[in-house]
């Protein structure tokens, strides 16, 4: 039997374990309105989550707290401000934070853990779990529950991340996540590294998943972690999020219903909320086109997409250009600043 039909044939039993299904429509799908959420759209998109049955809500910057900045732009409000109108609007769900220490303070996340958030996510480099120490600390002292972002989890082989996820967890991290930041995973990827993390961490933290689009796998590397161990899986409404988006909450739930997998979800509901409250916000979907195909063949940060196409127009380049040297030379987050060293580049290449 195929994987799917044992997946479909195992959809008739009820106990498949639960996954809980976090929403980054207003924090990854920030990226893709360039940080210009409102508190009316925050409250719009929390409502009906909530009302959906989504557990857990991620609301902040598109690069997490205190990323209002001219390196990443400017948000519309602060995250204090969103996190308060996202508290308001939920009746059920929590309401997570992003943090990536070195950007995001310690003072920061105190400010959104006032302002009601009830999870702290922080992310690091998948080489860089060692900065997040501090955070989770301070995350646990605050009562918070904590998730670890290993991002560009595809850099790194699956024994060296199952290391990084260990220092997390020993630092406090309830769940560390298998972040596939450049959308470049291909499934046996995602299952060797979703694996390695189970067998290290055990009953000491649970694993999740944090897909992205370009390669267009991110539902289907989200099944792949879920059958391999994962038990906490994030998606965004309509796919809103860097790059080419992420993994579609709408269609994460409606697998997941078709498979038998509990999520707590109505995914009649988070239909609903895509259509009719995301879709009509949206000025530019998410798409799998040239750039972030290539963001996905060469392994490059989805949040790099905003930052590359400004360049190109400044500098008379192309963008997919510009991403595939980004990609060549390595550059992580928070090297935003070295797009404009290749565009620079690639322009004195083309005038000779
Ligand atoms: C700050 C990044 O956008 C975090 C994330 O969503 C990813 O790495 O993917
Ligand atoms: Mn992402």
């Amino acid at each position: 039997m195929t994987t799917i039909e044992q997946t479909i044939a195992n959809s008739t039993t009820s106990d498949r374990p639960f996954v809980r299904l976090t929403d980054s429509t207003l924090r990854d799908g920030s990226h893709a309105v360039r940080h210009q959420f409102t508190t009316d759209n925050v409250t719009d998109v929390v409502t009906a989550l909530d009302a959906a049955g989504v557990s857990v809500i991620e609301v902040t910057h598109g690069d997490g707290l205190a990323g209002s900045s001219f390196n990443y732009g400017f948000g519309k409000h602060t995250d204090a401000e969103l996190v308060a109108a996202a508290v308001r609007a939920a009746t059920r769900a929590k309401i997570a934070v992003l943090v990536l220490p070195g950007l995001g303070t310690v003072h920061d996340l105190k400010q959104v853990h006032s302002a009601g958030a009830q999870i702290a996510r922080v992310a690091t480099h998948c080489t860089e779990a060692d900065v997040s120490v501090e955070h989770f600390t301070a995350a646990r002292e605050l009562g918070m529950e904590t998730v670890g972002f290993l991002m560009l989890s595809h850099r790194i082989g699956p024994e060296q991340l199952a290391k990084q996820a260990r220092i997390m967890a020993d630092a406090g991290c309830q769940c560390v996540y298998v972040v596939d930041s450049a959308g470049a995973l291909l499934p046996d990827m995602v299952r060797d590294r979703v694996q390695a993390l189970v067998a290290e961490l055990g009953d000491d933290a649970q694993v999740g998943f944090h897909g992205h689009q370009n390669l267009s796998l991110g539902v289907a590397n989200s099944i792949v972690a879920y059958e391999n161990g994962a038990r906490q899986i994030d998606g965004t409404l309509c796919a809103l999020g860097a790059g080419a988006g992420n993994s579609p909450t709408e269609i994460l739930a409606t697998v997941f219903d078709v498979m038998g997998v509990p999520t707590g979800v109505d995914a009649a509901k988070v239909l609903d909320a895509a259509e009719d409250i995301v879709k009509p916000m949206i000025t530019r979907m998410p798409v799998a086109d040239r750039a972030s195909i290539v963001q996905g063949r060469y392994g490059v940060y989805n949040s790099f997409l905003l930052h590359a196409e400004r360049a190109a127009d400044r500098y008379g380049v192309s963008s997919h250009e510009i991403l595939r040297k980004v990609g060549e030379a390595g550059y992580v987050g928070g090297q935003e600043d070295m797009i404009i060293d290749v565009a620079i580049g690639l322009a004195a290449q083309r005038t000779g």
